[in-house]
C-alpha cells in the first residue's frame, strides 16, 4: 500500500503527541516529515521551570530523543524553521532550503512570548521564557549577574521568579495589577500566595506600568510609567503569549487569534490541520497541554480512519509548579450572574478554599494551602454532574464526610475509578490501577511509560505514587522498587542473573521472558540488554544494531545539522606525514567543512554526509577511532622518556601499546586512557578512566577519573614494575568494569558507588587478574573493524544511500 505523505510543522508537545496516537493507530499509513525551528529533539517544555529551578537536570527533559525519529523512520528537519506553504501545489519549504510534499499537513507551531515593545526591549539581558534557549541564558546570567525583574505575575512569571531565586539571584515580580495570578485566583487565594512568596525571599511590585528599559549594550534599569526605576540586569517577560500563526496566515488559511480549526482539527483548507496553541477551536485557544493533548487525541483518530465524536473543547486546571506552595484553579472561577461561590478559610494553617457552583453543578474551584482534593473536584466539573447537597462536601473536603482519620491509602482506595489523577495526560485511577494490576507497572517510572501518567508537568506524582504503592505492595507484598527502566522493574543485576542462568540469546527474548511491560522496550534498556548479553555470551552473541544508538549504527558522530564526524583512529597521538596526506586528501575530496584536532590527540574531519561514509573510510584505510561508541576511545600520551628531558619512562610506546591492544573494546561507557612520562603528568592522567603515571623504576596506575561535567581525580589503584605488568591490570581491571557496572555508567561513577577497595580486592589477586585478563581477550577476539567491515559488504553499504523521500532520520 502506498503510504500517504505527512508532513508536521513544529516539533513541540502537541504535534509529537499526535504522531505518538497516529504511529500506534496507524503505524503504517504514512511516511512522516517533521520540522522544527529548535536545534532539539522533542522535549518537555513544562519542565523548564523545574530544570531552572533545581528540581531537574536539562538531560531529563527529552521527551523523544533523536533515535525515536529513526525508529518509526521519521525525517526530522531540526533547526528548520519552515517559511512558506504551497496549498495548490501541497508542499512545504524551509528557511535552510528543504521542501516536502505533503497529502496532510499538521501545523502546530505552538506560541510566541509575548514580548512588551518597550524602547530598549532589544538590548541584551531582555528575554522571554519560552524554550530551553531561554532557560540556558537564565542560568548563565545567574553565574554573573545578581539583579533580576520579572515582568508579569502569572504563572509562568512566578515559575520563572521563583527558578531565579534558586540560582542565587535577587529577583522583584513587577505586575501591572493589583494582585498576583489574577487569571486564575480570586484575591483572597492570591495574597496568601504572595505572602508565602514573599517567604520565600521573592519581591512585588505591583500596579506597575513599565515604560522603558534602560541601559548601554545591557539592560541596567527597568522604568516605569511613574518614573520610578527598578535595578536589573536580567529582565525575563512573561505577560502572556500570542499563538504563532504567520506561517498559516501566509497561506491563506483563515486565522482569528490563533488558526481556526473545527471539531476535526481541519483548517478551512483541505488536507492541512491545526492543534497546540496555535489553533483556535470554537473561538479559544489554549494555554496548557492537557486540552492540545485531546486535541492531538483527536486529530489522530480522524487521519487514522477511527472513529471519533471530535474535539470538543476542555475545561482546564492548573497548579503553580513552585516547591513550598499548593495552589490550584481550575475552570470558572469568578462569580459570574447565575453563579454562587462558597468558601472556606484557615487562617492559622494558611488554608482557603473556594467553589463556584451554577445551576447544580460545580464549574470552578480554588485551592490554596491544601490541594489534595483539587482532582476531585476537576473529575466532577468535567462530568458536568449534578452536585446538589453535597456542597459542605465538596468545599470542606471528602475527608470530611469520613471519619476524618482516614490514611492516605484509604483516600485513594475510595477514589472514583473514573477519577482522573493525571490531569496534563487525562488518566483515570483505572487506567493506573490496570497497569499496575494486569501490566506489571509497579514503579511510577513504568506507569509513565504505560500510561504517561506523571510524564509532563509531574504534578500528580505523589498521587501515582500512592497508586502504586496501593496495588503493587498487595500484589507484591513488598515495597516497590526501581527497574533499570520504565519497561521492567529488574534492576541491572537481576537481568544480567536470568540471562546468565536462562542463556538468554536476544534482546526481544530477554524482554519476552523476563516480562517486559512494553513488549518493545524503550531506548534506554534495549541498549542496555544487548551490552549485557554481548558482556555475558562474547562468543554466540550476534550484536543487535537496531538496539544501539544512531552513532553506534553508522560509527560516526551525528552532529546537530544531521551531518557526521569520521575521527580515524590514531594510537597514542602519534601520526606520520603520509597519514597526515591521507587525511588531507579525503577532506578535500569530499569538501569536508571543518577539520579539527581534539582533545585526545586526533584529528576529526567535520560536516560530512552519511552517504559518503564508506567512501571516505575505504580511501582513509585507517581503523575505526570509536569516538562514537561506548567502547575504548583515546590513549592520550605525553612524549616521555624518548624527546622530554624529564621523562623516566617510555609513554608514547606505551600509549601505543595499550591502545592497540584494547581498541575496539566494548565497555558500559565510553572510557578514555592516558600515559605520562613522569610525575609532571602532561597528559592528563589523572583525569582519565585508566591512567597510568610512569615514576622512577616503575609505573602508577590511577583509575575512575573523568574530565567531563562531573570533574573527578583518579585514585591510586597500584604502583607495577613493568610495561606487562601495566597491560594484564589494564585489561583486568577494564574486564572487571564491563562485568559489573551498569550500562552507561562511567568508571568514576561505578568506582564512587561500589568503592576503590571492592575492585582493589577484585584485581589484586595474581589468577584472578589473569582469569579476567584472558576474559578481555576473549571479548576482544571476535572484534573486527566496523569501518572495514561496512566497506567490504554491499548489504550494509546500503544503510548509508540516501533514503527516499520522509524515510531518513535528520537531515
Ligand atoms: C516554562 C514553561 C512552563 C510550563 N508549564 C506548564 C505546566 O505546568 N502545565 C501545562 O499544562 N502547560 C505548561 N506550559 C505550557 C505548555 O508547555 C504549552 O502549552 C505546550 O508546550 C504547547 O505545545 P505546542 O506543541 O502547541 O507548542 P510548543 O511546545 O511550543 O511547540 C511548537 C514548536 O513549533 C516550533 N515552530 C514554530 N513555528 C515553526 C515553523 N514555522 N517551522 C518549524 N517549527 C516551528 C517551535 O519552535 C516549537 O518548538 C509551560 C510553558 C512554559 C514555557
Ligand atoms: N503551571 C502551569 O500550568 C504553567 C506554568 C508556566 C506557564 N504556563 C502557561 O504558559 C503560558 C504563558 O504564561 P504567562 O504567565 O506568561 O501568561 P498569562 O497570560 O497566564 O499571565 C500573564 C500575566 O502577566 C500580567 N501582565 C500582562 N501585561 C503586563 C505588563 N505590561 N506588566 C506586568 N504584568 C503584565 C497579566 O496580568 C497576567 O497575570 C500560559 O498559557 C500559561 O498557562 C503554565
Ligand atoms: S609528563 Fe613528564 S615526561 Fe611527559 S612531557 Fe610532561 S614532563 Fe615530559
Ligand atoms: S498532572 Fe501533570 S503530569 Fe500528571
Amino acid at each position: 500500500m502506498d503510504r500517504k505523505k505527512l508532513v508536521l510543522v513544529g516539533n513541540g508537545m502537541a504535534g509529537i503527541r499526535t504522531i505518538e496516537h497516529v504511529l500506534k493507530l496507524a503505524p503504517e499509513a504514512y511516511e512522516i516529515t517533521i520540522f522544527g525551528s529548535e536545534p532539539h529533539p522533542n522535549y518537555n517544555r513544562i519542565m523548564l521551570s523545574s530544570v531552572l529551578a533545581g528540581g531537574s537536570d536539562m538531560s531529563e527533559v527529552i521527551l523523544n530523543d533523536w533515535s525515536w525519529y529513526e525508529e518509526h523512520r521519521i525525517r526530522l528537519h531540526a533547526g528548520h524553521t519552515v517559511t512558506q506553504i504551497d496549498p495548490l501545489a501541497r508542499k512545504v519549504y524551509s528557511d535552510k532550503g528543504a521542501a516536502a510534499d505533503y497529502d496532510v499537513l499538521i501545523l502546530a507551531t505552538g506560541s510566541d512570548p509575548f514580548m512588551l515593545p518597550l524602547p530598549g526591549a532589544d538590548k541584551e539581558g531582555v528575554i522571554g521564557f519560552r524554550d530551553i534557549k531561554d532557560c540556558e541564558t537564565m542560568l548563565e546570567a545567574s553565574r554573573k549577574y545578581k539583579k533580576a525583574a520579572v515582568i508579569g505575575g502569572g504563572l509562568l512569571g512566578l515559575e520563572a521568579a521563583r527558578g531565579l531565586l534558586h540560582l542565587g539571584m535577587d529577583v522583584t515580580v513587577v505586575h501591572i495589577h493589583p494582585y498576583l495570578m489574577e487569571r486564575q485566583l480570586d484575591e483572597t487565594a492570591s495574597k496568601m500566595l504572595q505572602k508565602e512568596l514573599e517567604a520565600q525571599g521573592m519581591k512585588f511590585l505591583f500596579r506597575k506600568h513599565s515604560e522603558e528599559i534602560a541601559g548601554r549594550k545591557r539592560a541596567r534599569e527597568l522604568v516605569f510609567s511613574d518614573r520610578t526605576r527598578l535595578e536589573a540586569d536580567l529582565i525575563v517577560m512573561a505577560v502572556g503569549i500570542k499563538p504563532n500563526v504567520k506561517l498559516a496566515r501566509q497561506a491563506g488559511i483563515a486565522v482569528n487569534r490563533g488558526i481556526v480549526v473545527n471539531d476535526l482539527m481541519q483548517t478551512n483548507i483541505p488536507g492541512i490541520y491545526a492543534v497546540g496553541e496555535c489553533a483556535e477551536h470554537r473561538g479559544i485557544t489554549y494555554g496548557l497541554v492537557a486540552p492540545l493533548y485531546e486535541q492531538g487525541a483527536v486529530l489522530a483518530k480522524h487521519l487514522a480512519g477511527a472513529e471519533t465524536e471530535g474535539y470538543a473543547g476542555s475545561v482546564t486546571s492548573t497548579k503553580l509548579k513552585v516547591s513550598g506552595v499548593d495552589v490550584f484553579s481550575a475552570g470558572h472561577f469568578a462569580e459570574t450572574e447565575g453563579a454562587r461561590s462558597l468558601r472556606y478559610q484557615d487562617e492559622v494553617d494558611q488554608v482557603y478554599k473556594k467553589i463556584v457552583i451554577s445551576g447544580d453543578r460545580l464549574i470552578g474551584a480554588v485551592l490554596f494551602g491544601d490541594t489534595s482534593d483539587g482532582s476531585k473536584l476537576f473529575s466532577l466539573m468535567k462530568k458536568g454532574e449534578s452536585v446538589k447537597g453535597r456542597e459542605k462536601e465538596l468545599l470542606l473536603g471528602f475527608s470530611a464526610q469520613g471519619s476524618g482519620t482516614e490514611t492516605a491509602e484509604q483516600r485513594l482506595a475510595a477514589m472514583a475509578d473514573d477519577e482522573i489523577i493525571c490531569g496534563c495526560n487525562g488518566v483515570t485511577k483505572e487506567t493506573i490501577k490496570d497497569a499496575v494490576l494486569t501490566k506489571n507497572c509497579t514503579t511510577v517510572a513504568s506507569v509513565k511509560a504505560c500510561t504517561k501518567a506523571s510524564g509532563s508537568c509531574g504534578g500528580c506524582k505523589p498521587l501515582v505514587q500512592g497508586l502504586v504503592q496501593l496495588y503493587a505492595g498487595d500484589a507484591a507484598g513488598e515495597p516497590a522498587k526501581e527497574g533499570i527502566c520504565g519497561c521492567t522493574t529488574l534492576t541491572r543485576d537481576e537481568i544480567v542473573a536470568e540471562m546468565s542462568r536462562m542463556k538468554l540469546q536476544s534482546v526481544q527474548e530477554t524482554m519476552h521472558v523476563l516480562g517486559w511491560n512494553n513488549p518493545e522496550g524503550c531506548s534506554k534498556c534495549r541498549p542496555s540488554l544487548n551490552y549485557y548479553l554481548g558482556m555475558l555470551f562474547p562468543e554466540s552473541y550476534a550484536d543487535e544494531k537496531e538496539s544501539r544508538f544512531t552513532n553506534e549504527r553508522y560509527h560516526a558522530n551525528i552532529q546537530k545539522d544531521g551531518t557526521y564526524s569520521v575521527v580515524p583512529r590514531i594510537y597514542g597521538g602519534v601520526t606520520s606525514p603520509s597519514e597526515l596526506k591521507k587525511i588531507a586528501e579525503v577532506a578535500e575530496k569530499y569538501d569536508v567543512p571543518m577539520v579539527k584536532i581534539t582533545g585526545g590527540q586526533r584529528i576529526d574531519l567535520l560536516g560530512v554526509k552519511k552517504e559518503d561514509l564508506p567512501n571516505m573510510w575505504a580511501e582513509l584505510d585507517m581503523p575505526s577511532g570509536y569516538a562514537y561508541g561506548k567502547a575504548l576511545r583515546t590513549v592520550k600520551t605525553c612524549v616521555g622518556s624518548t624527546f622530554c628531558r624529564f621523562g623516566t619512562q617510555d609513554s608514547i610506546g606505551m600509549g601505543v601499546r595499550l591502545e592497540k591492544e584494547f581498541e575496539r573494546l566494548n565497555t558500559p561507557a565510553k572510557v578514555k586512557l592516558a600515559v605520562s612520562g613522569c610525575p609532571r603528568n602532561c597528559a592528563e592522567a589523572t583525569i582519565k578512566d585508566f591512567g597510568v603515571v610512569a615514576i622512577d623504576g616503575g609505573w602508577e596506575l590511577h583509575v575512575g577519573g573523568n574530565g567531563g561535567v562531573h570533574v573527578r581525580a583518579t585514585e591510586l589503584l597500584c604502583v607495577v614494575k613493568t610495561e606487562d605488568e601495566v597491560v594484564e591490570w589494564a585489561g583486568a581491571f577494564l574486564q572487571y568494569y564491563r562485568e559489573n557496572a551498569q550500562w552507561n555508567e562511567r568508571t568514576s561513577v561505578w568506582i564512587e558507588r561500589v568503592g576503590l577497595e571492592s575492585v582493589k580486592k577484585a584485581l589484586e589477586n595474581k589468577e584472578d587478574r589473569i582469569a579476567l585478563f584472558a576474559r578481555v581477550k576473549q571479548a576482544l577476539g571476535r572484534l573486527n573493524d566496523p569501518w572495514k567491515e561496512i566497506v567490504a559488504d554491499g548489504a550494509l553499504r546500503k544503510n548509508f544511500e540516501p533514503l527516499p523521500e520522509a524515510a531518513s532520520a535528520r537531515n
